[in-house]
């Protein structure tokens, strides 16, 4: 099977660790552990997050005294593709010694007339209680939100079109090697009015780049791995529950909160919808058993016996 997993920045480093390199390098050697008993036998590609990483970057480039403009988010988005893929390279190559791994530094085509960009969803950098998250936006400018029992600052997170290095990434993976790529959902770029390439403020989805990619590459499963088992009913509830299989369409009726558990419902949902192959959603240390369908919320056109294989 050809396998397209996203990891969630969220899991990598979740909230309310310090962000320092020895918490994620931790994290995702965890992950790792988990991934490299499907890489035994499937063809594996690896998205990431970058959602936390991304928040942390800024504050710093925004702090530099000698910066006149604090760095962009494309290139931001790129130091954290750099960051987070040589964690997952080495990680990989030292838990699969016979494996080919490369991380690929990439971009992902967006519309410069997307509404998104200007309506930000995208949760980026640490959480703040509101009072402060308040004082942030009015002395940086910020926009912010609500995520769960916290607030967080948000950007503009335009829809993927197309991963630009998707035949390069194909070839990758046809050889036999692992690929590590789309971190952060890829570094958003435009086509200008001259034809060329060129980055923009954004943060893209990386769940939703990696259902494009996934249907891109002909992937027969999309596993969408985070800091949660599943998707639950009434979640954060003493009656949440979670849902073990579904449909895109019962799972999209779910209305699930934007900027969190939402995409990922609407990326599985739509990578199933067009392939009709199936979606798995759920924590990052179960990649196998999501794969086999034995745990997470299992996500397929037709809800199927408990267990039964697609
Ligand atoms: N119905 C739900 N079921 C499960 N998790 C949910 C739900 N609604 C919101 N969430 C939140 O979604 C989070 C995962 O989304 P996110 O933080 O964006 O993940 P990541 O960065 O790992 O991709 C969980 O930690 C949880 O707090
Ligand atoms: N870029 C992105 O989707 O990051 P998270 O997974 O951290 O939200």
């Amino acid at each position: 099977m050809r396998v397209v997993v996203a990891l969630g920045g969220n899991a990598l480093l979740r909230r309310g660790e310090q962000p320092d390199a020895q918490v994620q390098r931790d994290n995702v050697d965890r992950a790792v552990e988990s991934l490299a008993l499907i890489a035994q036998d499937h063809e594996v590609v690896i998205t990431h997050g970058n959602g936390p990483q991304v928040g942390v970057l800024a504050l710093q480039s925004a702090s530099d005294p000698r910066l006149s403009t604090p760095y962009p988010f494309d290139v931001l988005g790129a130091q954290t593709q750099g960051m987070i893929g040589y964690w997952l390279l080495q990680s990989l190559q030292n838990t699969v010694p016979h494996g080919q791994v490369a991380a690929v530094i990439n971009q992902t085509l967006v519309s410069a007339a997307d509404p998104a960009l200007t309506e930000p969803t995208k949760f980026i950098g640490e959480t703040y209680d509101r009072a402060t998250a308040v004082q942030l936006q009015a002395e940086r400018g910020w926009t912010i939100r609500q995520d769960g029992q916290h607030w967080r600052r948000v950007v503009g997170s335009p829809k993927p079109l197309r991963v630009v290095e998707t035949r390069i990434i194909r070839r990758l993976v046809e050889a036999g090697v692992m690929v590590v790529c789309a971190g952060g959902g890829g570094v958003p770029v435009i086509r200008n009015e001259d034809g060329q390439l060129q980055g923009i403020e954004a943060v893209v989805d990386k769940d939703a780049t990696a259902a494009s990619l996934a249907e891109s590459l002909d992937a027969d499963a999309l596993l969408i791995l985070t800091d949660v088992k599943g998707v639950y009913r009434n979640f954060g509830t003493e009656d949440a529950e979670m849902i073990s299989r579904s449909t895109p369409g019962a799972l999209r009726r779910e209305l699930l909160p934007e900027g969190s558990m939402g995409p990922k419902v609407e990326s599985a949902a739509q990578f199933v919808e067009l392939t009709g192959g199936f979606a798995g959603i759920g924590t990052l240390t179960e990649a196998a058993e999501i794969l086999q369908q034995r745990a997470g919320t299992t996500v397929t056109t037709s809800v199927e016996e408990p267990g039964a294989p697609v």
